[in-house]
């Protein structure tokens, strides 16, 4: 049978720690076939962002319509977008599937990766129409909630916050993992969701599923040495026994 696709439309990281290379990592991990749309490239490291590439609004498009027309995906998973067209664009178009929106507005490293007509377009036309939305406690407080999307507030301190409109918000509490390894923790979150979802979880399943996912991500990379930052959190890092004499 074949895998359900789900794709992710965010931008590259060249560290290899976040965006893209977080969630098809992710996605083969959790048994579902990624496709991606490329939004921006980054110029990052673990340090933090030194320059940031938007892809024209054309480009962003084409491939979207690509992937939407010939591969049918069941889930579609946003990171950064970048500017408010490519917003606009995503909402315009994935509007029917199952949507987790990720608003990346500031990286761990605390670089701005979207600007206020980004927000505001978050705010008017995506979060409106999507699944779930998975935002950390500062990037929740800056888009409000008039938006009316069921949201996962992320926290670091090992738990998560699910608020459904018009019901008490749900704690899902996890293990917290002590480690300055946590660069693209939210895209691995945010993509780990979108595949349990497209395998059909429902949403507080999915999400205890995702965060179980990236606390066994971050116990393999606790004590990487990776970078002279915030390193990044293991994807798909499994020792092989010819790789048994790396150093730990
Ligand atoms: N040290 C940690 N131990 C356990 N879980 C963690 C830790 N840090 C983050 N998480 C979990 O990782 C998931 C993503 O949350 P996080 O707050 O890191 O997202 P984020 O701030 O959007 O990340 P990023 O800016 O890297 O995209 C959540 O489920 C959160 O609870
Ligand atoms: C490309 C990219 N997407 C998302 C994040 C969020 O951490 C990041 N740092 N870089």
């Amino acid at each position: 049978m074949s895998p359900p696709v789900v794709v992710t439309v965010a931008g590259t990281d060249s560290g290899g720690a976040a965006g893209v290379a977080a969630d098809l990592t992710t996605f083969a991990a959790l048994g579902v076939h990624g496709a991606c749309v490329v939004t921006a490239v980054t110029a990052q490291d673990t340090t933090g962002v030194r320059a940031v590439h938007p892809v024209p609004l054309d480009v962003v498009a084409a491939q979207l319509d690509a992937v939407l027309e010939d591969l049918d995906p069941v889930a579609v998973k946003t990171g950064m977008l970048g500017t408010p067209e490519t917003v606009r664009l995503v909402a315009d178009r994935c509007a029917d599937r199952i949507l987790v929106v990720d608003p990346v507005i500031v990286a761990t490293s605390g670089a701005v990766l979207a600007d206020d007509a980004v927000v505001r377009a978050y705010r008017d036309h995506l979060l409106p129409v999507a699944t779930v939305a998975t935002p950390n406690a500062e990037e929740d407080d800056r888009l409000g909630r008039d938006h009316g999307a069921t949201v996962i507030r992320t926290g670091t301190g090992g738990a998560d916050l699910l608020c459904v409109p018009g019901q008490p918000p749900v704690r899902l509490a996890h293990p917290r993992v002590d480690t300055d390894n946590d660069h693209g923790t939210g895209c691995t979150y945010a993509a780990a969701l979108a595949a349990e979802l497209a395998h059909g979880l429902a949403l507080p399943d999915a999400a205890r599923s995702a965060a179980s996912y990236v606390v066994g991500q971050l116990r393999l990379s606790q004590r990487w040495t990776l970078g002279r930052g915030r390193g990044p959190v293991a994807h798909l890092h499994q020792p092989k026994p010819h790789h048994e004499g790396d150093s730990a």
